[in-house]
């Protein structure tokens, strides 16, 4: 009988937030009987709007998957967790880093990164033209 690679075990980043949890579905999979790439990437960027949502209070679009890696397969009732942290504010834009942690369906409590991504989102107006992002209101303000 053949082993299924296992990776070590990883930390979760302690400078991310979680800002999704997901399960993927059979629905979900490609030819291969492992999730679908392209459900990752949906996925990712869903996650990854979470924090830009907050500086920019209103329509944003994403402008570029700057880059993304598929470190490991991720399957059929695996529970993902999604962490993200801003690592750029520019003026239209803001950019963040996201990793993807899966626990396995037979395996709860230990965490294996499948994916990591840094997406770049842009504040639009009504018109659909980046606008500049709102100041960030200082807490307790
Ligand atoms: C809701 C959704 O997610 S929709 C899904 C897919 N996304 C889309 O359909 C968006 C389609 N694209 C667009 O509509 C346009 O490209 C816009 C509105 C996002 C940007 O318009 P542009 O005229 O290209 O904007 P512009 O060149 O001024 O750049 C805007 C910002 O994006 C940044 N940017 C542009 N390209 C990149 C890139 N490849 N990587 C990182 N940042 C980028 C710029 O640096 C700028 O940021 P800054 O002001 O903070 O420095």
């Amino acid at each position: 009988m053949s082993e299924i690679f296992s990776p070590p075990a990883a930390q979760l980043p302690t400078d991310k937030e979680l800002v999704l949890k997901v399960i993927p579905m059979p629905a979900d999979t490609n030819g291969n009987g492992d999730i679908f790439g392209g459900w990752v990437m949906a996925q990712v960027d869903l996650a990854g709007s979470v924090l830009p949502a907050r500086y920019m209070q209103g329509r944003m679009a994403t402008v570029a998957v700057n880059e993304f890696i598929f470190k490991q397969p991720v399957r059929v009732g695996d529970i993902l967790s999604f962490f993200s942290s801003v690592t750029r504010v520019g003026r239209t834009s803001i950019t963040v880093q996201v990793e993807v942690y899966a626990e396995r369906f037979a395996d709860q409590g230990r965490y294996v990164k499948v994916t990591e991504a840094r997406l770049t989102y842009v504040a639009i107006d009504s018109e659909g033209r980046p606008r500049p992002v709102p100041p960030m209101p200082k807490a307790g303000g």
